[in-house]
């Protein structure tokens, strides 16, 4: 083991938005929670994880690289990850390049990490979701590990709660669990991303709100150094919220009795009936269910003291948009939800509700006139095409949709769309050129 080798592995592994949602744990160090939640994986094509892990005897320390920045794996849920996957690994032998590690070897041999999110990190867009479950699949692969995917959702989910369902494509189930150590409490396939193939995901991206006012606020630092105030409105200049989904459960948890009726009334209805809309493709059922378990996420939220606010004008503008437009066909045709943030991902029925739905989002959010539209739809644009849209002069032409009487326009309230579908589970990329470290030394590219 002498010999200055670096054998590595690359993973794929997508993002994923939860349909009834999870927020309260039982065990923080854990991260065991009060209710079970159901997500869907988004398209890796559009929103994804890549990571890179190499080992070599080389190496001195375990050292991860987070979009090119050196990052401090010293934080518990990096450790436990790492300690979990370590205490899994198994012998593995390259005959060709003469590598050969044992069980054993794993606990002194050091590891490299590179990742990259092809979208902002810590932005309300899930990356601690797609990150934990890329790193854990990773090295579970590196270090050969038995583990099934839901066995390795278990420990996914000691990096971030919501990790634990990016393991699987399609529709996933998280199940709270009941024993103590945590080892049941882990991620079931519902049903594979083709099982509802035609559903289409459009997600309004309002950086430009600060996505972690309740937890700044808290910190009484909301005039912070870190954010920067152009006219009436702050800008998040690339501020990360760090922890503010874990601090703001935790404060629900503290101070909400609504929580506790929701995680033993409520959600356990709401996850059967949701499992049967999936499974029969129900979307009239799936939208009702999906858009009140965020409204009732919010205001458990509210519920908190102090109170957490998450949304802000342009998410109860978009909430508005589709109830009424659902209200005016009789049935639902896009469903909403929002997480710890302002931004909406809207599910359409099918193609054609999704064109209408483009057509009434850039109705109501045009992009600011120094905006290319290539870059403020972004993702899967054909859908733009479909919606009859091929430049800016076609934007300003749209008609007010009918079924409203304010035909006010928001222009610039929305960074960008992101138009995606349902999506595969993690993969591994065999192709080297899509690593992130060097062969040879086993850093970043
Ligand atoms: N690719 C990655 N690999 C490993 N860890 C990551 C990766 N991307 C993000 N993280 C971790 O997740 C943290 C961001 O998580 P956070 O919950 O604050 O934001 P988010 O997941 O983008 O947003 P939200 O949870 O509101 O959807 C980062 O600071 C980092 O610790
Ligand atoms: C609102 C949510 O997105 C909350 C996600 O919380 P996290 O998984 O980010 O929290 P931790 O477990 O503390 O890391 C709802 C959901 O994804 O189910």
């Amino acid at each position: 083991m002498s010999e200055p080798w670096v054998k590595m592995v690359t993973a794929q592994t997508p993002t994923n938005i939860a349909v009834i949602k999870y927020w309260g744990k039982r065990d923080e160090t854990l991260i065991l929670p009060v209710n079970d939640s159901i997500s869907i994986t988004l398209d890796p094509a559009h929103l994804c994880t890549t990571t890179t892990v190499a080992v070599s005897p080389s190496f001195v320390q375990d050292r991860m690289w987070l979009n090119g920045k050196e990052i401090s794996l010293s934080g518990g849920r990096y450790q436990n990850c790492l300690r979990e996957i370590r205490a899994r690994a198994c012998d593995i032998e390259d005959k060709e390049r003469g590598i050969k590690i044992s069980k054993k070897d794993w606990e002194k041999l050091h590891v490299h990490i590179a990742s990259y999110n092809n979208f902002p990190t810590a932005a309300g867009l899930a990356s601690s979701a797609a990150g934990f479950a890329c790193l854990v699949f990773a090295l579970a692969k590196l270090m050969n590990a038995k583990e099934d995917n839901s066995e390795l959702s278990a420990i996914a989910r000691q990096g971030s709660g919501s990790a634990c369902r990016s393991l699987f494509g399609g529709f996933v189930k998280w199940n709270m669990g009941k024993v103590e150590d945590g080892s049941d409490s882990l991620a079931i396939q519902v049903v594979d991303e083709k099982h509802w193939h035609d559903l289409v995901i459009i997600i309004a991206v309002d950086l430009q709100t600060i996505h972690s006012f309740a937890i700044s606020w808290r910190n009484n630092s909301f005039f912070c150094d870190k954010l920067e105030i152009r006219g009436q409105r702050c800008i998040v200049s690339s501020r990360e919220k760090e922890t503010s989904s874990t601090t703001g459960m935790h404060e629900t948890v503290e101070t909400s009795l609504l929580l506790q009726h929701r995680a033993k009334e409520i959600v356990p209805k709401r996850i059967v009936q949701m499992e049967m809309s999936i499974k029969n493709r129900d979307f009239a059922s799936f939208a009702h269910l999906t858009c009140a378990d965020s409204n009732q996420f919010h205001a458990v939220c509210l519920d908190t003291c102090p109170p957490i606010f998450y949304m802000n004008d342009t998410s109860h503008r978009i909430i508005s948009c589709v109830e009424k437009w659902n209200r005016s066909e009789g049935t639902p045709q896009v469903a909403y939800t929002f997480d710890a943030g302002p931004n909406a991902v809207l599910i359409a029925h099918n193609r054609k509700a999704a064109a209408q739905l483009l057509q009434k989002l850039l109705f109501y959010f045009p992009p600011n006139s120094d905006t290319q539209l290539n870059s403020y739809v972004l993702g899967d644009k054909s859908i733009l095409k479909d919606a009859g849209i091929e430049d800016l002069k076609d934007v300003e032409a749209l008609p007010p949709p009918s079924e409203i009487k304010d035909a006010a326009r928001y222009k610039g309230d929305v960074s960008y769309f992101i138009c995606t579908r349902p999506g595969r589970g993690p993969v591994l990329l065999s192709d080297e050129s899509q690593a992130l470290l060097s062969p040879e030394t086993g850093l970043p590219k």
